[in-house]
């Protein structure tokens, strides 16, 4: 699907979906920056065909995806930017199962991984502690294709006080087993070459428990290559705030890897920052670059909100498309980023400046240019 431009460039079909609130802001910025990445560095194009799936439109239309037609739609493009997707007119569940997580499901986007690391500039709560920035680097590995967001379960006589209901997480062996490979794979090829795997073995039985017994067993095969060990994940809660020096790479189930990467955000310095990629590993389906927060209508419209996460997204989404081709763009891309969080005049509220996200979306992209002018 990728085509060249005079047979060097290569040329990425990506579909935009701003969604709602911030996420329409932010993915804005990132477009932006991203034509700037594109332009300066002359090593790719991008060719953005941006779909106006929202919660507005849900109301106007009934639908947040064509119905019958969004999967072949989709599958035209060679990755999807996504901002955010839930406004307060709309149920949360009905936004989110309306268009964010059949995304995950049918572009077989099995993997979520969600980088963290205190960036140049933020204030982490953890230096409170005596904690060195550098004692937060970590990746979480999200499982994102089952467990307790499986979409299993049902409502009985749910409009009566004795309404039932139940919410059925489902643990495939199959679903198990190849997130603990991705995340011992991410582990062997950073630095440190540390995992640990997170679950609830104690108070739930059999899922969580299936969960451990597979870990352990891929373990084996990485002996001596990955040290790797295991938490609940109450506790792991408190090793996150009062180690962070000793987590390194982390893998953990859909629910507690949500609640995990938000809190890893905030000991960072900001949910703002933080990115994630809904990878399809077999790269049969486009795989998802997002932000990890939401749409925070609370600030949105006000054009203060953060797009940092948006950025490092986007980056990591020219990573996964350059296949080792564009790792140096990314990198550049990075620093821009970097140099940009490092200045005070270039910080949106949440990280304790003032600055406007069009201001900020200004200076990344003269820190693109320069430094992809620079040599
Ligand atoms: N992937 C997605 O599309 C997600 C969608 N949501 C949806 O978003 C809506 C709001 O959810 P919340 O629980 O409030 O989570 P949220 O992440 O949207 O906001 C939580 C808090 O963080 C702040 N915040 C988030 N991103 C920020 C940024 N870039 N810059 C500065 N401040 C930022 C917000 O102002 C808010 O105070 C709901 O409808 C929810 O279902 C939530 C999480 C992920
Ligand atoms: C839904 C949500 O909060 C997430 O994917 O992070
Ligand atoms: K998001
Ligand atoms: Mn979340």
């Amino acid at each position: 699907m990728v085509s060249q431009i005079a047979s060097i460039k290569p040329v990425y079909k990506i579909a935009a979906i701003p969604g709602d609130g911030i996420g329409a802001e932010v993915t804005n910025a990132a477009l932006k920056a991203l034509d700037t990445l594109s332009q300066s560095s002359d090593a790719f194009a991008l060719n953005v065909n941006t779909l106006d799936w929202s919660s507005a439109n849900y109301l106007t239309r009934g639908w947040y995806m064509p119905p019958d037609t969004w999967e072949d739609e989709l599958k035209k493009h060679d990755a999807i930017y996504f901002g955010a997707v839930g406004w307060p007119t709309v149920p949360d569940h009905i936004s989110l199962w309306g268009m964010m997580l059949p995304i995950r499901n049918s572009m077989n986007q099995y993997v979520n991984v969600r980088p963290t690391r205190v960036m140049r500039g933020t204030k982490a709560p953890l230096s409170q502690l005596d904690a060195k920035p550098s004692d937060l680097d970590w990746v979480i590995i999200r499982e994102n294709s089952e467990g307790e967001y499986a979409g299993q379960g049902g409502t009985t006589h749910g409009h009566a006080n004795y309404a039932v209901a139940t919410e059925v997480a489902i643990f495939t062996r199959v679903g198990i087993e190849r997130i603990m490979r991705f995340a011992f794979e991410t582990a062997k090829s950073r630095p440190r070459k540390k995992l640990t795997m997170v679950t609830k073995s104690n108070a739930q039985r059999h899922g969580m428990v299936l969960w451990d017994k597979v870990f352990h067993m891929v373990a084996k095969e990485y002996e001596g290559v990955v040290e790797s060990d295991k938490m609940l994940v109450d506790a792991m809660t408190v090793r996150m705030v009062n180690k962070p020096e000793s987590l390194d790479t982390i893998v953990a189930t859909n629910l507690h890897a949500d609640i995990l990467s938000d809190l890893a955000a905030a000991l960072a310095g900001s949910i703002g920052i933080a990115p994630s990629s809904n990878l399809d590993p077999t790269r049969s389906c486009p795989s998802m670059f997002e932000p990890i927060h939401g749409s925070a209508p609370d600030i949105a419209g006000k054009g203060i909100c953060n797009p940092v996460g948006a950025f490092w997204s986007a980056a990591e989404m020219v990573r996964w498309l350059g296949q080792g081709k564009l790792d140096q763009v990314a990198d550049q891309f990075m620093e821009a980023i970097e140099n940009v969080t490092g200045d005070p005049k270039t910080r949106t509220g949440d990280m304790g400046g003032q600055a406007k996200t069009d201001e900020v979306t200004d200076a990344i992209c003269r820190e693109i240019e320069r430094i992809c002018h620079r040599g």
